[in-house]
């Protein structure tokens, strides 16, 4: 709304303040927003990797001053860097980010993508109980919802309200079931995001995890967005990943696509922990029988055919969807249930690579 009251405070805000070259902020040509959306003020400027050092000054004093506002909760201007070329094999992993990932994240020990070649098959359902089999070893986790189009680790995890902002004005991760977790629908608005490409989202990314103050965690797993475009290599590239996990359903075609998910990491040299195939099978609740809707040992046989270890098989079971509906996922309600032990299983399997990485790991 052209009169919210927030954005023409956010405009006024922005008015004195000057690009490098010494033209106004406000209307130079690589420059969107403000946007406002419930409390959060966004701006956008268009960079290249290397200019956009000169511009950390007008950055850190434009989210000051909007920060000042009253009613604003978060404000993010996020150096966009629309012309990066896609990331080649063994590129530096820092190349193309404005921000420096390693000290992002610097009190986190691995951080682990949980990623699918595409969208409904479980992935984040999987993020959240491999967290939770992780946190059930006494590991501190965090994890965090990188799927700005569709994020659904609020509902998982039953997230409400808003992240608070700390002393240092870094934001403070939700808390929930013993993980600390943020999404990015939390920080960002979805109409916002929506416009953004590629290395625009990576860019956010980094910049987004640099604004949340994690503390020390053994394991932050991160959430990715569905599919294995430029946002996901670039994700995988600017945020140091220790691995990565493939979570894909037992259809060819889903197997399909979790193959490009393994060959983009892969192509950005981040280490393929495993792949795990969800709703491989379903019991009847009536006859007690399993049936395998798609076939058997489709998805061990994938992970052998590329080398990649097989994690484990999840059903496609009532429980786990009301678990994961109820804000309560399966690993915090019945640990001790046989999803409950199979996700612990996984998440020590994952852990075990992480810690003691095995040959193979490092070559695939
Ligand atoms: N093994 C399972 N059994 C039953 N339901 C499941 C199972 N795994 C996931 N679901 C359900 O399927 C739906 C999609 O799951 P989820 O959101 O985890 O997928 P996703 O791959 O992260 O999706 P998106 O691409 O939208 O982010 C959810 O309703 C979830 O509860």
């Amino acid at each position: 709304m052209a009169d919210d009251p927030i954005l023409l405070a956010a405009r006024e805000a922005l008015s004195g303040l000057n690009m490098p070259d010494g033209t106004p902020l406000l209307g130079a040509p690589q420059v969107s927003g403000p946007v406002v959306a419930n409390g959060r003020v966004n701006v956008s400027i268009m960079t290249t990797a290397q200019a956009a050092a000169s511009l950390a000054g007008v950055r850190a004093q434009a989210e000051a001053a909007l920060l000042d506002i009253p009613g604003v909760e978060s404000a993010f201007v996020v150096l966009t860097n629309d012309h990066t070329p896609p990331p080649r094999l063994s590129t530096p992993k820092t190349a193309a980010t404005p921000s420096a990932p390693p000290k992002i994240l610097a009190g986190v020990r691995h951080v682990v993508a949980v990623a699918s070649g595409k969208g409904g098959v479980g992935k984040s359902t999987t993020a959240v109980n491999l967290a939770l089999g992780l946190r059930a070893k006494g590991l501190r986790v965090g994890i965090l919802d990188a799927d700005i189009h569709g994020p659904s680790i609020p509902t998982l995890l039953a997230l409400h309200g808003r992240p608070r902002m700390g002393k240092d004005r870094r934001l403070l991760p939700m808390q929930s079931n013993g993980l600390l977790a943020m999404s990015m629908g939390m920080m960002v608005d979805a109409e916002t995001a929506m416009v953004w490409r590629g290395p625009m989202v990576m860019s956010a990314i980094t910049q987004m995890l640099a604004d949340v103050d994690w503390g020390d965690l053994d394991v932050l797993i991160v959430d990715m967005p569905p599919g294995t475009g430029d946002a996901q290599l670039a994700i995988a590239q600017g945020t140091t990943l220790a691995g990565a996990v493939i979570v894909s359903t037992p259809q060819d075609l889903a197997l399909v696509d979790a193959r490009r998910g393994i060959a983009m990491f892969r192509k950005v040299d981040v280490p393929i922990i495993g792949l795990i195939e969800n709703m491989a099978y379903f019991t009847c609740t009536d006859c007690g029988k399993q049936h395998a809707l798609f076939g058997t040992g489709g998805a061990e046989a994938e992970a052998r055919r590329l080398g990649v270890p097989f994690l484990g098989a999840v059903p496609l079971t009532m429980d786990l969807r009301a678990a994961s509906d109820s804000g309560q996922p399966i690993v915090a309600r019945d640990p001790d249930g046989m999803l409950g032990r199979l996700y612990v299983t996984m998440a020590e399997a994952v852990w075990s690579s992480l810690t003691a990485p095995v040959p193979n790991l490092l070559k695939n």
